[in-house]
């Protein structure tokens, strides 16, 4: 008997399972970081066990190529493969203008590279990550290692001349070490509150040395599908401007549970 989803991950599940909908036979699929987009792997994994598709998949961190390779997904690098069809990640908050805030998993650099690189995005989430404004969670800001506090200083400096509330940055901690990126980067993240100009503040932080990239996607992602714990999702597309509302069966996500490891 499959064990019963906890309300979060009934949302999670169908967000992503509604998402790979989008994928076709033969195409080149960006993979996602985090605990949404391993549902979403997990459900690409199935169907190409099972309904053989065929799918190359070019992952956003070790931990998603981890997991791919095991569910069985063939996985290349993004040089090998140049440009991809589609990306499918999850995100920690988003705006109405499906404009985002990401990197909670510190994936954020790769994320944004392999987005860019794809002719369209899909962001799954679930309706906590909504936001009127940009801003509430901290921005994951990527920063290599040498003079990362002189980096942080001029961060913070630059930050009382742009339009936000707050103004701290906090070095990312595992244990009692800086966290490390895949590229063995830090993470500074900014606890902003509101960010009224998230273009202006993304190019002046990009601008600053040290600084190799920070969370806001702006204008990358094309569509949205938000899932709910009662099985129901809702799937905005900015380009045509449609809101579509649709029910996805839940007893997949419960065959799936036992194995979904992020
Ligand atoms: O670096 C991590 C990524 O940007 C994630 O996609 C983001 O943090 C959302 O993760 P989750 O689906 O676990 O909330």
């Amino acid at each position: 008997m499959p064990a019963e989803l906890s309300p979060i991950d009934k949302a999670k599940y169908v967000s992503a399972r509604r998402a790979v909908d989008f994928v076709e036979d033969g195409m080149r699929v960006g993979l996602g970081t985090g605990s949404t987009a391993a549902w979403m792997v997990r459900c690409l994994g199935e169907l190409v066990r099972e309904d053989g598709m065929m799918i190359t998949g070019v992952a956003t961190s070790t931990r998603t190529a981890d997991l791919a390779r095991e569910v069985g997904i063939t996985v290349k690098t993004l040089d090998e493969v140049r440009w991809l069809d589609l990306t499918i990640d999850g995100a920690d908050e988003f705006d109405p203008n499906l404009n985002l805030i990401k990197g909670g998993g510190g994936a954020l650099l790769h994320e944004k590279i392999v987005a860019t690189a794809s002719d369209q995005m899909i962001v799954i989430a679930d309706l906590s990550k909504e936001v009127d404004r940009l801003g509430t969670f901290p921005l994951p800001v990527e920063v290599i290692p040498f003079g990362w506090q002189t980096t942080k200083a001029l961060i913070e400096e630059m930050l009382s001349n742009v339009e936000v509330l707050g103004r701290a940055a906090s070095l990312r901690l595992n244990g009692s070490e800086p966290f490390r990126t895949d590229e063995g980067n830090f993470i500074l993240d900014l606890h902003l509150r509101r960010i009224s100009n998230p273009a202006q503040l993304s190019l002046v932080l990009n601008q600053i040395p040290g600084v190799v990239e920070n969370g806001l996607f702006l204008d990358i992602c094309d569509i949205l599908v938000i899932g709910n714990a009662d099985g129901t999702v809702e799937v905005r597309d900015i380009n045509n401007g449609t809101v579509e509302h649709e029910r996805v069966d839940l007893v997949g996500g419960e065959n799936l549970f036992a194995d979904n490891g992020d």
